[in-house]
């Protein structure tokens, strides 16, 4: 929800207009359920979820309205939410401030809207929240609660102690997970969030990133890019650009003859060479020895197309069970396989079309057609263009960021390593559509710098900022 919020931000409906929005769907159910000139206390936390029920009170002109405060009003904790505290203060509305938990006075209303806490709830109700929550279900009052019943986790439907019981609920945008099993009616409202805020990668994705990054720290990846021979710039992109997507390690597995060309790019790789001048089915029992110690493996950047090379991947990919990202060259063995892998596929209109798959010139056709092809393959595919296209075979994904400069050499692999160091990190789908929005935002600053002259080194060296929240 937060990273949807985010993204909805991005394209002009800021969360103030969300919450205005919040606001009155919470009216409409009061009107619902109590007749005009009816008593309603509103309780209101010092969250967005409370400030959701300040916006109702604007509403409810025709109502006997009393807002009861939990905190000090110095305490709201949004600026949005304090200013449509202000409002109410300056177009003296009944309101009490609840100081003390001693002092609060429910009163008998005819309905109760609770507007303690939504989604931002963090373990048992604190005071004066909990005294609150024991009047109100003691209250003979109808009960409307507002996102979700106060004390409940949205996500999971428990309670680390007392929460408000309700008799309606009215909640955002969507559906939430810990609402399905409540004994009670709950009712989803529409605010205005664009489709195209879930649709399109945004600011908000790059949310999960934190808090991936947060719960594995010191497990950022490490990333294992086979590729080279013919090429050595490729794989020797790839693994930087995993490094600057985050990864804490990055080897290249790379035919012996260009492995000190492939070191010599960069001290901040581990390169390991096999045998002869490119990849082969003999190298490819030690390649899964290998591979089976990494979090996710690169494969195909540089490798070429030789026969030997292409069997060799169809047989790595037949035995592997982890999680790879499969681009260039590599690419068209995919359909012909069957593996118990992971695989994330990147390929531009080209290689798609080489593995089987079918492109259009509508974005929009191409959106379907890549979600029908993802779901025939089994995998995941990130699909490069002006638009790329994200699918899993289920849910998609659209990112706009990037620019025509980006046609240049090398951009292909800094993606592709990027993906992978975040696979590392976050389920297939987020990996490579996060990979996309940053990888075509460094693409977005260096055209700022270069315009048409940009290189993929350029990419490199942006990416982290590509990846941050505040790049902007
Ligand atoms: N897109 C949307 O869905 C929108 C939702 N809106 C509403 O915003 C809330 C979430 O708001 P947020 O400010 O993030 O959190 P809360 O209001 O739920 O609570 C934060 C507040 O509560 C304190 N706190 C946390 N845990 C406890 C506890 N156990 N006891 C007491 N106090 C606690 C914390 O310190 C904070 O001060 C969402 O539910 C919707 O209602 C937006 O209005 C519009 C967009
Ligand atoms: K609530």
């Amino acid at each position: 929800m937060a990273a949807v919020d985010l993204n909805a931000e991005a394209l002009g409906v800021p969360r103030k207009q969300l919450m205005e929005s919040s606001g009155n769907a919470v009216a409409r159910a009061c009107r619902d359920l109590a007749d005009p000139g009816a008593s309603v206390a509103i309780v209101a936390g010092r969250g967005n979820n409370g400030g959701d029920a300040l916006v109702a009170a604007r509403f409810l002109k025709a109502y006997d309205v009393t807002v009861h405060l939990l905190g000090r009003p110095e305490t709201i904790s949004t600026d949005i939410a304090r200013e449509n505290w202000d409002a109410l203060v300056a177009g003296e509305a009944d309101r009490r401030t609840v100081t003390d938990s001693v002092a609060f006075d429910l009163g008998d209303p005819d309905l109760v809207v609770d507007a303690m806490l939504g989604t931002g709830v963090t373990g048992a109700l604190r005071e004066p929240e909990a005294t609150a929550a024991r009047a109100i279900n003691e209250s003979a009052a109808t009960v409307l609660a507002v996102d979700v019943p106060s004390g409940l986790d949205a996500d999971t439907g428990d309670a680390a102690g007392l929460a408000v019981d309700a008799d309606r609920v009215v909640t955002f945008h969507d559906d939430k997970p810990g609402l399905v099993d409540l004994d009670c009616e709950v009712v989803v409202a529409d605010i205005g969030i664009p489709e195209a805020a879930e649709l399109f990668t945004g600011p908000g994705d790059l949310l999960a990133l934190d808090r991936d990054a947060q719960s594995h720290k010191g497990d950022h990846g490490d990333v294992l890019v086979v590729g080279g021979g013919p090429y050595t710039g490729a794989p020797a992109l790839a693994a930087q650009s995993a490094l600057r997507a985050g990864a804490d390690l990055a080897r290249v597995a790379c035919p012996e003859g260009v492995a000190r060309e492939v070191q010599g790019y960069s001290e901040n790789l581990i390169v390991r060479g096999f045998s002869g001048d490119r990849l082969a089915p003999e190298h490819v029992p030690d390649l899964l020895d290998f591979a089976a110690d990494r979090d996710v493996v690169v494969f195909g950047p540089g490798l070429g197309d030789a026969d030997e090379s292409l069997d060799a991947v169809r047989e790595f990919l037949a035995a592997y069970d982890g999680t790879a990202v499969v681009d260039a060259d590599a690419l068209q063995v995919v359909p012909e396989v069957e593996t118990e892998a992971t695989l994330i596929c990147t390929p531009h209109q080209g290689e798609l079309r080489k593995m089987g798959g079918e492109t259009d010139a509508d974005w929009e056709t191409r959106r379907d057609l890549v979600r029908e092809f993802a779901a025939d393959l089994g995998h995941t595919l990130l699909v490069k263009g002006a638009y790329d296209v994200v699918s899993d075979g289920d849910a998609v994904r659209v990112n706009r960021t990037g620019n025509p400069g980006m046609t240049v050499g090398g951009t292909g692999d800094v993606l592709a390593g990027a993906t992978g160091a975040l696979a590392a990190v976050l389920p297939p789908l987020d990996a490579a559509a996060v990979a996309a929005y940053a990888n075509g935002r460094a693409g977005d600053f260096a055209a700022e710098e270069f315009g048409g002259g940009l290189v993929a080194t350029d990419l490199l060296e942006r990416l982290p900022v590509g990846l941050r929240g505040d790049g902007e």
